[in-house]
């Protein structure tokens, strides 16, 4: 190299590193000037809330990554109050004024940061489509299929399934069974019937297992991105999921083998999800990944299938941890039905009001979607006027939410809140006023527009599985550490060392592990087990 290259090297190095120097001194005096303002002069610099979460959403995303931000909202709730903020732009209220405010206010939308959730960019979900137009369009299309009269029709074929379950339950012969793992199955497969009539057959075969990992995979990636949408302008995470390709290889095809295997049968061969959207979303054959009706899949399958299967879960370990609430529900559930297959939707399992107040308390303790619902005042609000919520003036951009596990243990409207007390649900056992006011803070399937549409399924669901588990079975934790697999302990950190709460891992819906029970058959008629 001679000398003038040398020199014209060095001075072009020296440029380099003069605008390297420049640049991250520009970048770290706009972050301190940001950081400045998010504390100083911010509208919302007023409210009280941690350090870190007024300064970035970072400190969101660092409890949505460990699956405790329910957890730690609620700590922080203890800390700063019913009214918290909770992210630069974010406040998370818990009272029952700011529920009606928030989620029944014509006014107000999902926040933008749902879109992120989307797997095509720009092809929504009913679930992560923020317009309201496009919105109420999808709810009424794929609302018919959820609805009561639509469970009715589809009753037979969740009952077998169901059946299935009890056998295996039945084939245990008293060794340990993981909930977990035999629930998410027995829901994967009813809902995968109701939304393409596919048998997926996860109970009793192997095969379509993965499904169930790869939901939990996406939907953890969903609320990373909801709870700190900085991180996905980063796109790290792609860069994960091109190094797991052959598994989201694996998963594309095999749903894209679902919606083909349904569209090349006459569209009402059945009656499931598809016989009722396939007009208005037909499938691309060219690019069914870019389809509404492949985006609406990807989140209906863990939709119905996660939340159940969580309540179910949740249910069964707080039945066993409080032998009192097992015996009076086992008691009601004995003697009202005459057979295990007399068990069926109707008059007779809605009269089971201990069932209910059962499923109630499981889903106030253990709501299967944890986290906070962000909403904020949709761009289509003409209004002019300033938005309220709880009295407060929601400055314009800032997203507002409840945090559903937070809620659901405030103690002023729950008391005892980590107890298990169905009897608080009930006409009889609690005075008309504290129910009122217990049942307006109580949300598990939210409220207003956006609420659950899969409410009664759910219901209808759990009541059944519980009551023919019950019906044919008693059950006990297995013995040992074994038994205790889903329960709190000192070692899972703040917030998680109770031994009577089941622990979930909120991922917008949550993922867990146990309880393990031990199931012996109760009847040992001949009938009973022709029944089975
Ligand atoms: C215990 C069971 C369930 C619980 C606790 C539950 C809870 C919820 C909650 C809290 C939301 C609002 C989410 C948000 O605003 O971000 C929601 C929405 C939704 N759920 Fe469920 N869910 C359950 C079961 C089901 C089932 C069985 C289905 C269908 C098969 C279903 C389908 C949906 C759909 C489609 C939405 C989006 C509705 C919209 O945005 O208009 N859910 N659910």
């Amino acid at each position: 190299m001679s000398l003038c290259e040398s020199i014209a090297t060095m001075e072009l190095l020296h440029l380099v590193f003069t605008s390297l120097k420049y640049t991250s001194f520009a970048l770290v005096t706009s972050l301190l000037l940001l950081i400045a303002y998010r504390v100083t002069l911010h509208p919302l610099r007023k409210y009280p809330g941690p350090f870190l979460a007024s300064i970035s959403d970072a400190y969101a995303g660092f409890y949505a990554a460990s699956m405790s931000g329910h957890v730690q909202t609620r700590q922080d709730q203890l800390k700063y109050g019913k009214i918290m903020r909770y992210g630069p732009n974010r406040l998370i209220f818990s009272s029952s004024r700011a529920l009606k405010d928030i989620y029944q206010n014509e006014r107000i939308a999902k926040s933008y940061v749902y879109q992120y959730t989307s797997v095509t960019p720009g092809v929504y979900s009913l679930f992560n489509v923020v317009d309201k137009d496009a919105h109420r369009f999808k709810r009424k299309l794929i609302g018919q299929a959820i609805s009561e009269r639509s469970m009715k029709a589809f009753e037979t074929t969740m009952l077998e399934q169901i059946d299935i379950f009890l056998h295996i339950l039945a084939a245990s012969s008293g060794s340990p069974v993981n909930m977990t793992e035999k629930l998410k199955r027995l829901s994967m497969d009813i809902v995968g019937l109701l939304a393409f009539g596919v048998p997926l057959e996860t109970q009793t075969d192997p095969r379509n297992r993965f499904l169930i990992s790869a939901h939990a995979f996406g939907n953890f990636r969903s609320n990373l991105f909801m709870q700190f949408p900085f991180i996905r302008a980063t796109r790290i995470y792609n860069l994960l999921e091109r190094l797991a390709t052959a598994d989201v290889l694996h998963y594309f095809s095999t749903i894209e083998g679902i919606i083909a295997s349904r569209v090349a049968e006459d569209v009402h061969a059945r009656h499931d999800l598809y016989s009722i959207v396939a007009d208005q979303m037909n499938p691309d054959s060219e690019y069914l990944k870019g389809s509404e009706i492949w985006a609406e899949a990807v989140f209906f399958l863990p939709a119905g299938a996660d939340t159940t299967a969580t309540c179910l879960c949740a249910a069964l370990f707080y039945l066993a941890h409080n032998a009192r609430v097992y015996e009076r529900l086992a008691r009601e559930t004995r003697t009202t039905f005459g057979a295990g297959e007399d068990i069926r939707g109707g008059p007779t399992l809605a009269s089971c009001h201990y069932l209910r107040a059962c499923i109630d308390e499981t889903l106030r303790l253990s709501p299967p979607g944890s986290g906070t619902l962000w909403r904020e005042l949709s761009t289509a609000d003409k209004l002019g006027e300033p938005l309220i919520v709880d009295g407060h003036v929601i400055p314009p951009g800032v997203q507002v939410g409840v945090n559903m596990y937070a809620h659901h243990h405030n103690e002023e409207y729950f008391p005892e809140p980590f107890a298990y007390k169905p009897e608080r649900w009930l006409e009889f056992d609690t005075p008309a006023a504290q129910r009122k006011q217990m049942l307006d803070m109580f949300v598990p399937f939210s409220l207003g527009v956006r609420n659950c549409p899969g409410k009664a399924m759910a219901y209808q669901e759990a009541s059944l599985v519980l009551a023919k588990t019950l019906w044919y079975f008693d059950f006990s934790f297995a013995a040992g550490d074994l038994g205790k697999l889903g329960a709190g302990n000192a070692k899972l950190g703040t917030g998680r060392e109770r031994e009577n709460e089941y622990q979930l891992y909120d991922i917008v819906t949550a993922t867990h592990d146990g309880p393990n029970l031990i199931f012996v058959p109760r009847v040992r008629s001949e009938n009973a087990s022709a029944d089975l």
